[in-house]
């Protein structure tokens, strides 16, 4: 079942058109990655499913119901969190838990969120108070509330300490698993790279790539990586023999395109470097965005 269908939006600021078409959509329990360099659409994708901005034209479904200027129904299943969470300075994090609760979720309920955000040892202090990862993981918890179907979480890591960000990633495994659909932004892709089911690509206001995580990460994205005594060197040799080699982390590493690790490897026998290690591996998230972009940009320059 599809929670969240985009198709064909179109947004203009003044004169500037910055989404084209934007079309994807996530099923239910599906977790969306949705990447892009900055100033790419993905705020104002964002923006626009959860009606902070309208667009020019396309249209968005929410659980099924249309989302319109003057119907805004379908966001009643939608947990929103757009940059930094919106906190009352003098309200405590229960207070603006009762606050946002629009009368559906049960104070057990929001005990249990409570629990799972890890909020409850400074839930009675005054938001003014609290760190930026403490105001993060109340902005989590108010997306909680009101039995949402899908969140909207727009770079929901930033400011958090690498134990929150542990435990708001396995937090959000656990809501998917329970059935709620999220579309996430994030610059810190290997974290993305551990929950997203799925990827949307956005360039210069453009999907560039909708696919599922194996895929976007495999296609022609396999690399060759190689531990020698002498990993400069065997760059060296390697370019040499034809391949599109350079040094990460000590390893040599080159596409792993038709013949290019026998080639490799004879080339690195031949001129006598000592070979320790050989693996195969997918690129990374990152890797496999930039490769992505760059030929998406070669595209638009021809
Ligand atoms: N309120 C606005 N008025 C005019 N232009 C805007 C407005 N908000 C965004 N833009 C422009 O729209 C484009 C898309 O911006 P957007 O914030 O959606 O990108 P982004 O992918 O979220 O970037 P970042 O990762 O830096 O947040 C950019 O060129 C930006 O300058």
């Amino acid at each position: 079942m599809t929670v969240l269908k985009v198709a064909n939006l179109n947004k203009k600021y003044g004169s500037k058109k910055v989404l084209h078409n934007v079309s994807f959509a996530i099923p239910k329990g599906s977790i969306l990655g949705l990447i892009g360099p900055n100033g790419a659409g993905k705020s104002t994708i964002m923006k626009t499913i959860v009606g902070l901005t309208s667009a020019n034209s396309g249209s968005i479904e929410i659980d099924g119901k249309q989302l319109t200027k003057h119907n805004r129904k379908a966001l009643a299943s939608v947990g929103t969190m757009i940059e930094t969470p919106a906190l009352y300075d003098n309200l405590s994090g229960i207070e603006h838990l009762h606050l946002y609760n629009e009368g559906q979720t049960t104070n057990a309920e929001i005990e249990q969120i409570m629990q799972e955000t890890q909020i409850a040892s400074f839930a009675k202090r005054k938001a003014k108070k609290y760190s930026l990862g403490m105001r993060q993981r109340l902005g989590i918890a108010i997306t909680l509330l009101n039995h949402p179907k899908l969140l909207i979480l727009d770079e929901p890591m930033n400011g958090l300490d690498p134990q929150s960000t542990h435990d708001l990633r396995d937090l959000l495994l656990k809501l998917a698993q329970r059935g709620i659909s999220i579309l996430i932004s994030s610059h810190l892709l290997d974290e993305l790279a551990r929950i997203a089911d799925s990827y949307v690509v956005i360039n210069h206001g453009r999907v560039v790539q909708e696919a599922p995580a194996d895929e976007f990460l495999s296609t022609g994205n396999q690399l060759v990586k190689i531990e020698t005594t002498d990993a400069a060197k065997a760059a060296e040799v390697l370019n040499a023999a034809g391949l599109d080699a350079h040094v990460n982390d000590r390893k040599v590493e080159f596409p792993a395109a038709d013949d290019a690790l026998n080639t490799g490897l004879v080339a690195l026998v031949n001129a006598h470097i000592k070979i320790t290690n050989v693996e195969q591996s997918n690129a990374d998230l990152e890797e496999s965005l930039l490769k992505l972009l760059t030929s998406d940009n070669q595209k638009e320059e021809q």
